[in-house]
């Protein structure tokens, strides 16, 4: 018999072991740091069962976010620096992910693999390009090959290419995650992410696969981190403490409110290409609040998430007993929370520690377990979604 490669050797006996033990990496659009939850998977699609091992966030030095933001959703950037960062963030992450195993003194070859999401630069869905003859497409950077190399680990990475080579935008991948882990017969629950962009996973309790849907919805916390940070000189605005000192303008948050994303039909997803501080500037004009002051412009800016976020559930989901359960960093964001509660009185919410996925890990529990399917699932019907197993392997040899 012709011998196996022994990269293609190895692939072969983590893929067959029963119980595989992985680090899922996030590196959002809030660009606050590396998320790295360590699992253990046993099972597969419907049997998946996890646990969180370890979990850490390690926050990006300001150093790098500036690097970052330099080509950060931008339609013009420099292509020197796409390059250079595509291949330093992958050597970096792999660096912060040797750093977190030491820290919980675990060692590398302890570990099956790395299921990394990379640093999303560009997210153009048809519907933001516009280019008749171009397709859905996104760009996350931050090589997987880095990463194997660096750390010595099998890495899976770049999931978002094959859903939209299948046929999807590229995101939300919460999708696969929420319905695998989070769904449960004769519960409607909603499973909410405040990161950058807010999406959320609708999970009727009838146990139908047909009927659940999984979109972004608008803004999370990149408007108002981005007035944070450009008028604050704060990276976000910590427990609310801008907003509640502010007065939410009625004015600005109808314009804001306006905006036709809103009435785009879902599934659809976004990205800070289009929620920035220029829509806001316009949004200002077409409200005449040019002079708003800053502090009610952050105000305005929480309202107009949970306003937009409370909006969609109302002219979509159509359920009794309704429950929520929040993720992300805007879920530890006081005045979003209790505006959303307020606009949603007859919905119960509650963050996701409640089912037993902690709210900060769940983007990178989500990446592990996409990493899990890759080695050893199949892929599953959700509804109109694609039916794919995503990532690409890179071979630490
Ligand atoms: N105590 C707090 N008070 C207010 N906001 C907070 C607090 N803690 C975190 N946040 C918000 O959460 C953000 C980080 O959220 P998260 O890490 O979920 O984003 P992300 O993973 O980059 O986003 P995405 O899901 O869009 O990729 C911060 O930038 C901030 O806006
Ligand atoms: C292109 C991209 O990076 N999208 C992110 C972003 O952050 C939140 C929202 O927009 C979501 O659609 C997605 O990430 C999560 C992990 C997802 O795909 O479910």
């Amino acid at each position: 018999m012709i011998p196996l490669n022994p990269n293609l050797q190895h692939l072969f006996n983590i893929a067959q072991k029963a119980t595989k033990t992985g680090i899922g990496l996030m590196s959002g659009t809030s660009l606050d740091g590396l998320d790295i939850a360590l699992c253990r998977f046993t099972g597969t699609g419907p049997n998946t069962r996890f646990e969180l091992v370890n979990f850490i966030t390690i926050p990006y030095p300001e150093s790098f976010k500036l690097e970052v933001q330099q080509v950060f959703a931008k339609r013009l950037a420099d292509l020197e620096k796409v390059t250079l960062l595509n291949a330093y963030i992958g050597t970096y992450h792999g660096e912060l992910i040797l750093q977190a195993l030491n820290s919980w003194n675990i060692k590398p070859t302890e570990i099956d693999f790395i299921a990394s999401h990379g640093q999303t630069i560009y997210h153009a869905p048809k519907r933001l390009h516009q280019h008749e003859n171009y397709l859905n497409a996104t760009l996350q950077i931050g090589d997987g090959d880095h990463l194997a190399v660096k750390t010595g680990i099998l890495t899976i990475s770049d999931f978002r290419q094959k859903h939209i080579a299948a046929g999807g935008e590229g995101a939300p991948l919460a999708l696969y995650g929420d319905v695998l882990l989070g769904s449960k017969a004769r519960e409607n629950r909603i499973l909410l992410n405040i990161g950058g962009i807010a999406n959320l996973t609708w999970l009727p309790g009838d146990g139908d696969f047909s009927h659940v849907l999984c979109t972004d919805i608008g803004p999370g916390n990149t408007l108002i981190d981005a007035a944070c940070r450009s008028y604050f000189n704060k990276p976000y605005d910590e427990d609310s403490a801008i907003a509640y000192n502010g007065k939410v303008n009625e004015a600005l948050l109808e314009a804001l409110l306006a905006h036709p994303f809103f009435t785009e039909k879902a599934p659809k997803t976004t990205g800070p290409e289009l929620f920035n501080l220029d829509l806001v500037a316009e949004a200002q004009k077409a409200s005449g609040t040019e002079n708003i002051n800053h502090t009610d412009l952050v105000s305005t800016l929480s309202a107009f998430t949970a306003n937009s976020i409370a909006a969609f559930v109302k002219e979509n989901i159509n359920a009794d007993d309704l429950k929520i359960f929040t993720s992300g960093g805007g879920a530890r964001n006081p005045f979003v929370i209790a505006e959303l509660k307020k606009l949603l009185p007859d919905v119960v919410i509650d963050d996701s520690n409640m089912l037993g996925i902690d709210p900060d890990a769940k983007e990178a529990i989500l990446f592990a377990l996409l990493g899990n399917e890759a080695l050893s699932g199949e892929p599953v019907k959700i509804g109109d979604n694609p039916a794919v197993l995503m990532g690409k392997f890179s071979f630490p040899k």
